[in-house]
């Protein structure tokens, strides 16, 4: 699991281990990281360090200081540093450290012209951190453009023009091959679209103490560690029989999709309950699945349903068999007022807004913040599909994020066949929290292992394989 923690969390803390050791001391701490990564980045590429050059674009504040400390340090290793200052104002004792290793100041116009002719082996981007306001402007813009593809470029603490804790750059940010961030994670390195504009994050430790973080990302050990592997002696209730409620005349794919979900990963018995057409679409594809109910350990409710008169009488029977049941798609918006802990709900952005009376828009500008109230709302667990994979579950504060994916799996019917994976997890007997973000891992885990892009549907079908390797890991 990865965590990462906002603004003021960190600055708190900063405040509190600032005011045990004395000023000064985290920051040679941050340097004295960053200036490891960057030279074992240069000895990577070029072989040694010493003769590399090196840019530090130089912001006004502490993180501009973290960048002329490691910068000196670099320096006294044989490095030839040189500075470019966005601002007139400098961390003042950074830059007489700067200077006295031998450290020089470039005019824009050089720094360009050398950009452009890649004579830097690595720029670090010591603009703006976690007091940096959204956006690069002007001159910086420039830089940060000439710099993207033409050096190795490395981001202190975070890439300059990113938003702490916000998630969509509305504007230019530096584009980063790494960062090396310090004390903690910040909500932008884990959330797309910042992600992808960091690169590599390398964590370095400067001593501070957090509490409960605001998000925690699962890795593939996570994924590993909870999936519900079948044993020798595993029946298929013990593997979980899901009821799937999935699909129409009009959208039989659904079905079909959500069921293919279920299966590949590993349901012990699908029943179909929903739509007759739907249904012989599905019994055509997998005959493995029973066309009628019985009993059932989950329930998987609304994927392409369309209009459905009786989508709301359908929600409350099933909750009445106070079993677990995931709502997809249509079926979230028939919901009824308040969802015991045991609903996991699927939106995408779109529904969410839906759901919670606002605009897509807002959702994707701050979409922890929506689900988080989502869960609250509702009292269920929802889980927000994406190009990042957000569970919120009521009454927690902590939102989590499932294993990063690559972006061709946001594709139409991805989300059915998501749905059906968690509806087996559940059946299965995870907690819906476990369930969301073991069926979006899994997605991201397979989608990695087998670049596509694939249909949803050929996708699913490695699922088993992933699942297989994940037993693997988790026996070392
Ligand atoms: N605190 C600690 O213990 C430690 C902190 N550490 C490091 O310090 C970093 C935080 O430092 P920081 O607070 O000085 O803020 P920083 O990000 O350097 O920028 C602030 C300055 O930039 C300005 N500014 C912002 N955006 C701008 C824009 N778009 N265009 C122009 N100006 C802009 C802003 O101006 P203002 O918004 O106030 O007008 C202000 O003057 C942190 O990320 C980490 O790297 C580590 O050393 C570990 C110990
Ligand atoms: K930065």
């Amino acid at each position: 699991m990865r965590s990462a923690y906002s603004a003021p969390a960190i600055r708190a803390a900063e405040e509190r281990a600032m005011a045990e050791v004395g000023d000064g001391v985290l920051m040679q701490r941050a340097a004295a990281g960053l200036a490891v990564v960057c030279a074992r980045r240069l000895r990577e590429r070029r072989g040694r360090v010493s003769g590399a050059r090196i840019l530090v674009v130089t912001g006004p504040g502490n993180n501009g200081g973290d960048g002329l400390y490691a910068a000196a340090r670099l320096a006294r290793r044989g490095v030839r540093a040189y500075a470019w200052l966005v601002t007139q104002q400098v961390h003042s004792a950074a830059w007489r450290a700067f200077e006295r290793a031998g450290g020089r100041r470039l005019e824009l116009g050089v720094v360009l012209r050398e950009l452009a002719a890649e004579r830097f082996d690595q720029v670090i981007d010591a603009g703006f951190g976690i007091g940096g306001r959204e956006g690069v402007f002007g001159d910086l813009a420039r830089i940060a453009r000439g710099a993207r593809g033409h050096a190795d470029v490395v981001a202190v603490d975070l890439p300059s023009g990113l938003g702490v804790d916000t998630v969509r750059p509305r504007h230019d940010v530096f584009t980063a091959d790494a960062t090396v961030t310090f004390g903690a994670r910040k909500p932008c390195l884990l959330t797309d679209p910042g992600r992808s504009a960091a690169g590599r994050v390398e964590l370095v430790e400067i001593g501070l103490e957090l509490g409960e973080p605001d998000l925690a990302q699962w890795q593939a050990s996570d994924l590993a560690t909870h999936w519900p592997y079948p044993h020798a002696s595993s029946d298929k209730y013990a593997r979980g029989v899901v009821g799937v409620d999935a699909g129409s005349a009009r959208y039989p794919g659904a079905a079909v999709l959500a069921v293919g979900g279920a299966v590949h990963a590993g349901a012990g018995m699908v029943r179909f309950i929903g739509d007759e057409q739907a249904g012989s679409a599905v019994v055509q594809r997998f005959p493995n699945v029973v066309p009628s109910s019985g009993r059932c350990q989950a329930y998987l409710l609304g994927s392409g349903w369309g209009n459905r008169p009786d989508a709301r009488t359908t929600i409350e029977s099933v909750a009445a068999t106070g079993l677990p049941v995931v709502v997809d798609a249509d079926g979230l918006q028939h919901l009824p007022d308040r969802l015991s802990p045991r609903f996991l709900l699927t939106p995408h952005a779109g529904e969410l807004a839906r759901l919670l009376g606002t605009e897509r828009d807002q959702v994707e500008a701050d979409p922890v913040a929506a689900v988080r109230t989502a869960a609250e709302r509702t009292g269920a667990t929802v889980l927000l599909k994406g190009a990042t994979q957000y569970v919120a579950e009521a009454g927690e504060s902590v939102v989590r994020l499932a294993v990063g994916g690559p972006a061709w799996t946001a594709q139409a019917g991805s989300g059915d066949t998501l749905a059906g994976v968690c509806a087996a997890l559940l059946a299965a007997g995870l907690r819906p929290r476990d369930a969301a973000l073991g069926g979006a891992s899994l997605q991201a885990v397979t989608a990695t292992r087998h670049p596509g892009p694939f249909p949803p549907q050929e996708l699913a079908e490695f699922f088993p394989e992933t699942i297989s390797a994940l037993e693997e890991l988790l026996r070392g």
